[in-house]
């Protein structure tokens, strides 16, 4: 896909941030949120030194606070929605995402299925029933068609959601 408008929930140090904004066409804009001021603060440095700083808007504070404000700026619809942040608030990044979305908009969320334990539907992990929440939403969302991809790597075993924006009516 060619996207020209990103939004990035979770920034850290802007690594994911300057891959996605290299992809970037000349006129492409990439907004991404961050909670702590020094992760966005060690971001803005490292994307200044990929000479991205034009491209990348980072915003700072609680996502759930900043992605209001996003609306209200009237900055969707993203084409590339990526959320990577704190993974209890899943469920709500996902409808947030399909607010500042349009058809065809895709949206991918890091770190699904987490070393496996994601099966636990008894987990006292806030993370694991976040993305547990989601993936229930996406299994029932037709706004949406979704599937999860596993990973293996050398730091274990994760994965990732891509889920294809079909539909933006609100239900
Ligand atoms: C997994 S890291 C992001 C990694 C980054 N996307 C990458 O791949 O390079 C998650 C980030 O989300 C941030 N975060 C946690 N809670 C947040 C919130 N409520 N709002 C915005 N960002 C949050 C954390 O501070 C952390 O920097």
């Amino acid at each position: 896909m060619t996207a020209r408008t990103v939004l990035e929930i979770g920034t850290l140090g802007g690594y994911s941030t300057i891959w996605l904004a290299r992809a970037l066409p000349a006129d492409g804009r990439l907004i991404t949120l961050e909670y702590e001021a020094k992760h966005a603060d060690v971001a803005r440095e490292n994307i200044q030194r990929a000479g991205l700083s034009t491209e990348v808007d980072i915003r700072v504070g609680a996502a759930l606070d900043t992605l209001p404000v996003l609306a209200e700026e009237d900055q969707g619809p993203f084409d590339l929605i990526f959320i990577d942040a704190d993974k209890p608030n899943n469920p709500h990044y996902f409808e947030w995402a399909l607010k500042l979305a349009r058809p065809g908009t895709l949206i991918v969320a890091d770190n699904v299925i987490r070393d496996g334990a994601v099966i636990d539907a008894k987990s006292a992990d806030p993370s694991v029933q976040g993305v547990r929440q989601f993936l229930e939403l996406l299994d029932h969302d037709t706004r949406v068609t979704a599937t999860a991809i596993q990973t293996v790597g050398s730091k274990g075993y994760d994965g990732f959601v891509l889920a294809l924006v079909t539909d933006t009516d609100t239900r």
